[in-house]
């Protein structure tokens, strides 16, 4: 505060017009995406904390209220790791994969559609929204069957099938439960857990269900939330921008390794199936979704099809 009462009005006045201004600005940004859906994949390492999962539930709030439509599916995998180690279950990652046998899937469901759905509906709630929590069981929502994988082994060069246990994959989406959501105020937020043919439960990546879920909803947009400034070269620069055959060099090359390999390998696959463009960005920035979205300034890495 200075001494001159004239000069603290003239401050608080410029910085409520800046405000106002950002405002303005943002107008095009959020009528290009009015009534379109938008589904944000929330990464369980971008959750951990408290403030920034506050925050990322007011902006998703925000999104709803200027008429956008967000889908919200969300990750988990460091939650996940620290029950098992609790419960003292130990579980290899292959490519990032989590190999899931019967008392693991028990705990990943548990984590999933318990523990971390219900923190992500509070948070919005709290921030003034109307969220709703399910699993890809409810509605049929996601179908799933187990994962294919093949890996060649480097010195043979012969194929084999991995078998990741209960690892699922989407085998058919049933957006019917989100377009009802979509009529209504309601902010559906989706754990990654699917039903197989015969009941079974499948844990599946949240990358992979968040971009089968866009692709399935016409969704404009997939972010990709993590805990990273996006996708960072060898010499850990970020790449603004990937073209699919550049995602599968930087594959081959092993620029890109671990969880990141299903996030671009889903990003893909989305904008192959018509999602107009798929972002991995930083969780961890404070309102990484509205710069992103509502600024000409893109956060991440960008990834388009052709
Ligand atoms: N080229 C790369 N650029 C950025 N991150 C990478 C790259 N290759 C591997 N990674 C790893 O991928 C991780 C993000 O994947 P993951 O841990 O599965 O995130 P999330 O929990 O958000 O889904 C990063 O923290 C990083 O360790
Ligand atoms: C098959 C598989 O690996 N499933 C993941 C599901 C959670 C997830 O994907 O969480 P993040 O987005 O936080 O990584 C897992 O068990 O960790």
């Amino acid at each position: 505060m200075s001494t001159d009462p004239t000069a603290d009005i003239m401050h608080d006045r410029k910085a409520w017009l800046d405000r106002a201004k950002t405002l303005s600005e943002a107008l095009p940004f959020m009528r290009q995406f009015s009534d379109e859906t938008l589904v944000i994949k929330f990464g369980g390492h971008a959750m951990e904390s408290d403030d920034l999962a506050r925050l990322f539930a007011r902006d998703v709030v925000l999104l709803k209220q200027v008429g956008i439509n967000p889908v919200v599916v969300h990750g988990g995998g460091p939650q996940i790791d620290a029950m098992l180690k609790r419960l003292d279950i130990t579980t290899p990652r292959v490519d990032g994969l989590r190999f899931t046998d019967e008392a693991t899937v028990e705990v990943v469901e548990m984590i999933l559609a318990g523990k971390i759905n219900k923190q992500i509906v509070s948070a919005i709630n709290e921030a003034g929204g109307f969220a709703v929590g399910l699993s890809g069981k409810d509605g049929h929502l996601i179908r799933a069957r187990k994962l294919r994988r093949t890996v060649k082994d480097p010195e043979s060069n012969i194929e084999r099938v991995l078998d990741l246990g209960f690892v699922g994959e989407p085998a058919e989406i049933t957006p019917h439960v989100l377009d009802v959501f979509r009529a209504s105020d309601v902010i559906p937020v989706v754990a990654p857990v699917g039903m197989g043919p015969a009941g079974e439960t499948y844990n599946i990546n949240a990358d992979t269900a968040a971009g089968a879920i866009a692709a399935a909803t016409n969704s404009r947009r997939l972010l990709m939330l993590t805990d990273v400034a996006g996708v960072l070269d060898k010499s850990g620069n970020l790449i603004p921008e990937m073209t699919a055959a550049q995602v599968k060099a930087y594959i081959a090359d092993g620029t890109i390794s671990g969880g990141m390999i299903p996030k671009v390998e889903t990003c893909l696959d989305a904008v192959e199936k018509g999602v107009d463009a798929a972002v991995i960005l930083d969780g961890r920035v404070p309102h990484a979704i509205l710069l992103e979205l509502f600024t000409p300034h893109g956060v991440g890495t960008l990834i388009k099809a052709g």
